[in-house]
């Protein structure tokens, strides 16, 4: 939401309202498709769409999804039962190294249950924050969730937020308690947080150690009996939804399409209802969890679709796809991702622009929420202005260009877009606007010719052990956030809403929540500032002359720190002697540094950028 500083006290968070579900019945499976099953194309007429179920796992990070995908991709023969099946769905090598999951992908699983054949679409979502564009674009393809919930931590933020996301999309939810091998595992505690949180009854839990396997066939056969089969037609003509896709180098876009109607093969000319573009399919099939060609896709079925599109811009994720000279209504699309924070991106050395400029366009043939403008800087050169949709998406970003690009970027400091309304008839009629959207912090209209600013503020779901509720309430007080409710999920953890400016939450405020736990308090500019001047302290690396860093508060000096230099022994060759000598070789060496310091260039490294810019460290 947009608001302004007044508006802000005045919103409400939606109250909780019950869910819906029935009771878990477990049993064993009959049979497994194997993968010997699957070497030919697959024949998906023989799914009716009773028999489909099309599913996402939700959880805060780390609860357990990736691993439970495994166990399910594991038991219905998808992938073979080895040690070394870890995040299977995490294809990046970035998910792989942070152990986060980036972009959702979706795997068809093949399994026999009470002697009927059914085909089970998972798509794995990612739990951070940053990323929960990709889980309500999979949640659109989907009629019901797996909420993961560890047996340790019990409920924590982000199962509070997207247990929202698949409630409003009005989804079956099915609540698993993972991890409940764990010494410190305490499911009943947890069922009861559910229970309270969610208003779903305790008893459709289903306990599980997604790590060890246990008990994760009565989640397959809980998918069965509790998900509805999605309402769609075969004889209808084709409505399929867009809500993913990726960049294949050779084959073009690969589009991850949900069918609500119709039916789909190679061959078939087809119309994207945004652009009005026609393409010829030239491949579809289902991810199981590779890409495995089928003859047809149905109506209610889930797979990908390959069909000449250059980029990713030409699936547009919510968009519909519809058969030649047959259209249909387009499907509602859903929210597109919406950056949230801007950041200026360069090059370390000029040279390096156009090679960079080819990597960020091939990134962001993947990635169509990041947007970019070109930019440039009188200190830094030509570069580009980069819209992310959170710190994180910016740091994967960064690292996916170094390490699948091998570029060296500069980053700046990141920040909000604000909104102007404008009273300058002048200015209105240059914009065509009253109300524009700032992006760069250069670009901020004069004072005089604005009526009002407006800026972004999200709502942020707190939940902590009861004695740090005091600590955190001042935090959020002294990030001008508003409380909108507090309860307690169990006897002492308790779950605090406010509404807060995004801009005083985007870069540290976690670290800031987790050093509360130490102890730790401040005096706003001072400390922000000295912080600061500490860490690019000690990020920048020590130079033949002095360096002064110091923070500004307006004209006023708040901090100061300062690099050493490096002091060459130029005393070294004079064995005892004559002092004036000596004196004569210091002073000589003092001109040359306050020469240096004139012209020398303090080559500043990114990674001090980032670290600079969270003024809290973990300590
Ligand atoms: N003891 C135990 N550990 C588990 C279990 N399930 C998952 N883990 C561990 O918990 C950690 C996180 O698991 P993931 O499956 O990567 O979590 P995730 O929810 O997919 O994380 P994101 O992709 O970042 O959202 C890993 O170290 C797993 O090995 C379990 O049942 N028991």
């Amino acid at each position: 939401a947009w608001v302004t500083e007044a508006a802000r006290k005045g919103l409400l968070w939606p109250h909780l309202a019950p869910a819906r579900g029935t009771a878990a019945e477990s049993r064993a499976p009959d049979r497994c498709y194997s993968s010997a099953d699957r070497k030919e194309k697959i024949d998906m007429s023989c799914f009716p769409v009773e028999n489909t179920r099309n599913f996402s796992i939700i959880a805060h990070v780390d609860h357990g999804k990736s691993t439970l995908a495994d166990r399910l991709l594991e038991l219905t023969g998808a992938i073979d039962k080895t040690k070394n099946n870890k995040q299977v769905l995490d294809k990046l090598q970035v998910e792989r190294e942070r152990g986060i999951t980036v972009k959702a992908q979706t795997a068809s699983l093949f399994y026999n249950y009470e002697g009927k054949q059914y085909l089970l679409n998972l798509i794995d979502t990612p739990g951070h924050v940053d990323f929960s564009y990709e889980v309500s674009r999979s949640l659109s393809a989907c009629q019901g969730v797996l909420l993961v919930v560890d047996a340790n931590e019990g409920i924590q933020a982000q199962t509070v937020a997207n247990f929202f996301l698949a409630f409003e999309a009005q989804l079956s939810i099915i609540p698993v308690i993972n991890k409940i091998d764990l010494k410190n595992a305490d499911p009943e505690r947890v069922e009861k947080q559910i229970e309270k949180v969610f208003d779903i009854p305790g008893d459709e839990c289903i306990k599980i150690s997604a790590k060890l396997g246990t008990n994760v066939e009565s989640v397959l056969d809980a998918v069965i009996k509790r998900i509805p089969f999605p309402k769609a037609h075969c004889r209808n003509p084709l409505r399929a939804l867009v809500f993913d896709s990726t960049f294949d180098q050779y084959r073009g876009v690969i589009a991850n399409v949900a069918l609500f109607d119709g039916v789909v093969s190679k061959g078939d000319k087809i119309v994207s209802a945004h652009t009005q573009k026609t393409y010829e399919v030239n491949e579809v099939g289902v991810l199981n969890p590779n890409e495995q060609p089928t003859h047809k896709l149905y109506a209610g079925q889930v797979g990908y679709l390959i069909a000449g599109m250059k980029d990713v811009t030409e699936a547009q994720i919510g968009d519909t796809l519809y058969l030649h000279k047959q259209p249909v209504e387009p499907l509602p699309g859903f929210k597109s991702a919406k950056p949230m924070v801007f950041a200026g991106m360069y090059p370390v050395d000029q040279s390096e622009y156009n090679n960079l400029k080819s990597a960020i366009e091939k990134l962001t043939l993947n990635d169509s929420s990041v947007v970019v403008h070109r930019d440039s800087s009188l200190a830094l050169g030509a570069g580009w202005r980069l819209g992310f949709l959170g710190l994180l998406h910016m740091e994967v970003f960064n690292q996916r260009l170094e390490q699948e690009y091998n570029a060296s970027v500069i980053l700046t400091t990141p920040t909000v877009p604000y909104k102007a309304v404008l009273s300058s008839a002048k200015l209105i009629k240059e914009y065509r606007e009253k109300e524009i959207t700032i992006i760069n912090p250069a670009q901020f209209p004069d004072k005089s010719k604005v009526t009002e600013y407006l800026e972004p503020v999200v709502l942020g779901t707190i939940i902590t052990p009861d004695e740090y509720t005091g600590k955190i309430m001042m935090l959020c007080q002294a990030r001008r956030a508003v409380q909108k409710n507090m309860m307690y999920i169990d006897q002492n953890r308790v779950m605090l809403k406010y509404l807060f400016p995004l801009n005083e939450i985007v870069v540290d405020f976690y670290d800031s929540l987790k050093s509360l736990s130490s102890g730790y308090a401040r005096d706003k500019a001072y400390s922000v500032g000295k912080a600061i001047c500490e860490r690019l302290k000690d990020s920048l690396p020590r130079q033949l002359f002095e360096i002064a860093i110091q923070a500004a508060l307006g004209s006023k000096i708040i901090a100061r720190e300062t690099v050493k230099a490096y002091r060459k022994n130029v005393l070294a060759k004079c064995y005892g002697g004559d002092i004036t000598r000596k004196m004569k070789l210091l002073k000589r060496q003092a001109e040359g540094k306050k020469k240096l310091r004139k012209v020398g260039n303090v080559e500043v490294p990114k990674d001090a950028f980032i670290k600079v810019l969270k003024t809290q460290s973990d300590k």
